[in-house]
């Protein structure tokens, strides 16, 4: 039977480090490289953890379809394991009872179809913030930063969906809390060493501060949650019941998730979860899509063209309905997601029963990476790959809810984002307005060729450097 067992190619490593001296900040880029030696399926020793890493869309389908069940595991790393309490969010717990629960109650009580069109007067009103603040930037002829911006709208709608206050409520600024969570973020993606390397690894993640760091960015998130409790107290006057209100009556109702009553603790890891995963994801994807349009100035002008035309010019604010109409922005975003994924590695899997992909063998305990970027980038799949090219999808059904695996920007399978029409409807929306009531130019001084596609590391990526642009006022209306 052993001789059976044949394990993926693998380039040579070290004792006890294994290949992780071949692994970069931005960990995605590192192992596309590696693959583009050692094939789609590769193995890797990452110190003591064996790893296999999935590089085009026929393995990305045998695992997360054929396989889903044999590899729907999520492993206990420090990082992820720290700031969900032990691993009590729907994103690190793993598969089992527990998970299902909570992420059928987050599903139904937040992200379903129905609640998300309960929450679309909050994006109006904070879409209709950042248009007014646009267009006081377009009288005064400055640019603005756009990863901030995107940033403050998605910040704004999750906190007014989830936790029912506005951030003037809070003590914190947006500021404040997007250091907050962009620090959770790097904590999350970062390399911890005692995840890797026997006996000595949790040394050095003291030696080299690492520790210290996560425990700080877990006290700074654990405050805010204790702030949102206190806000939460009977006797506020509130409006109707949100999520955070909905997860503390069920914690008094002694409500059993898994095999546990629900506690403090597992609201604040599910509170961690669509804080993290619900902020960054869409405001990213929004950053990308603007820098790919800068730097394309003929797809932006065909895209502006399609919204203006298909809606005409007596609107001061696109609703939610119209986007449905524009079929040319929603290629525009596919092709974003397909070379920018925010979650380019998607959230690490562990493999739980023993499956094969193209006669290589993966064995129970392994990591399993999936990675959608360099998917997004193979030239079998995709003409001009590294082209921006929103046309590619014209007479294609490829569409990214999870059953083409060519671009998979929410995952697939059973852990798949549970999120797809909020965050898709999210980046349609607020794209739709910025495109529609503003022209683009660049900063004094700057050219398209000084447009950068940076990423800065993380468990999501996302630009590193800002995007500046200037508003341009588009009628006056
Ligand atoms: C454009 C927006 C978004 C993108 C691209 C995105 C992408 C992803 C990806 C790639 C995963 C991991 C899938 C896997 O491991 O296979 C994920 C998981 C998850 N996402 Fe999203 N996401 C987005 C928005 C959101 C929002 C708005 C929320 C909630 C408010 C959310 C909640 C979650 C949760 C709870 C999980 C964990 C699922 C599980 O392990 O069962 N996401 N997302």
């Amino acid at each position: 039977k052993r001789q059976n067992h044949r394990k993926a190619p693998s380039p040579p490593g070290f004792p006890i480090i294994g290949n992780l001296h071949q692994i970069g900040e931005l960990q995605h880029q590192s192992l596309w490289n590696l693959s583009k030696k050692y094939g789609p399926v590769m193995h890797l020793k990452l110190g003591k953890v064996p790893a296999v890493v999935l590089s085009s869309s026929e393995t990305a389908r045998k695992a997360l379809k054929d396989h889903d069940l044999d590899c729907c595991g999520r492993p206990s790393l420090a990082g992820p394991r720290d700031l969900s309490y032990n691993c009590l969010d729907i994103n690190f717990s793993p598969f089992g009872d527990y998970w299902k629960d909570i992420r059928r109650l987050t599903v139904q009580e937040l992200l379903s179809n129905r609640k998300v069109h309960s929450i679309q007067p909050i994006k109006d009103e904070e879409v209709k913030k950042l248009m007014d603040s646009m267009a006081e930037s377009a009288s005064q002829n400055i640019p603005v930063n756009l990863n901030e911006k995107f940033l403050n709208l998605t910040i704004s709608v999750i906190c007014r969906a989830v936790f029912g206050v506005s951030f003037e409520d809070t003590v914190l600024s947006n500021h404040t809390l997007y250091k907050l969570i962009r620090e959770a973020y790097m904590m999350l993606g970062s390399f911890s060493a005692s995840d890797y390397i026997p006996y000595v690894g949790w040394i050095i993640d003291r030696f080299t501060g690492l520790k210290g760091r996560r425990d700080k960015s877990v006290r700074g998130l654990d405050e805010f949650y204790e702030q949102m409790f206190d806000l939460h107290k009977v006797g506020k006057e509130r409006g109707s019941e949100d999520f955070v209100d909905l997860l503390l009556r069920l914690e008094k109702e002694e409500t059993v998730v898994g095999n546990d009553n629900l506690t403090k603790n597992h609201i604040k890891a599910i509170l961690m979860n669509v804080l993290l995963a619900g902020i960054d994801t869409s405001a990213i994807s929004m950053t990308w899509a603007m820098t790919e349009l800068a730097r394309n100035p003929s797809v932006m002008k065909k895209v502006q063209s399609e919204i203006r035309n298909q809606l005409g010019n007596n609107k001061s604010m696109i609703s939610i309905e119209d986007t449905d109409k524009l079929s040319y922005l929603k290629m525009v975003i596919k092709e974003t997601w397909r070379l920018h994924p925010p979650a380019p590695l998607l959230v690490a899997k562990e493999v739980i029963n023993e499956f094969e992909v193209n006669g290589y063998t993966i064995k129970p305990k392994s990591l399993l990476h999936v990675n959608v970027w360099a998917i997004g980038r193979d030239p079998d799949t995709w003409k001009d790959p590294e082209m921006f090219l929103p046309e590619r999808f014209i007479d294609s059904n490829i569409d990214p809810k999870g059953q083409n695996f060519e671009l998979l920007p929410f995952g697939a399978g059973r852990r798949m984002c549970p999120a797809v029409y909020m965050g898709t409807t999210m980046v349609e929306f607020g794209l739709a307005n910025m495109l529609y009531n503003f022209d683009w130019k660049l900063p004094e001084g700057m050219v398209v060729e000084d447009i950068d596609v940076e990423e800065a590391p993380g468990l999501t990526v996302s630009k590193k450097n800002a995007l500046l642009l200037v508003p341009v006022k588009y009628l006056d209306r």
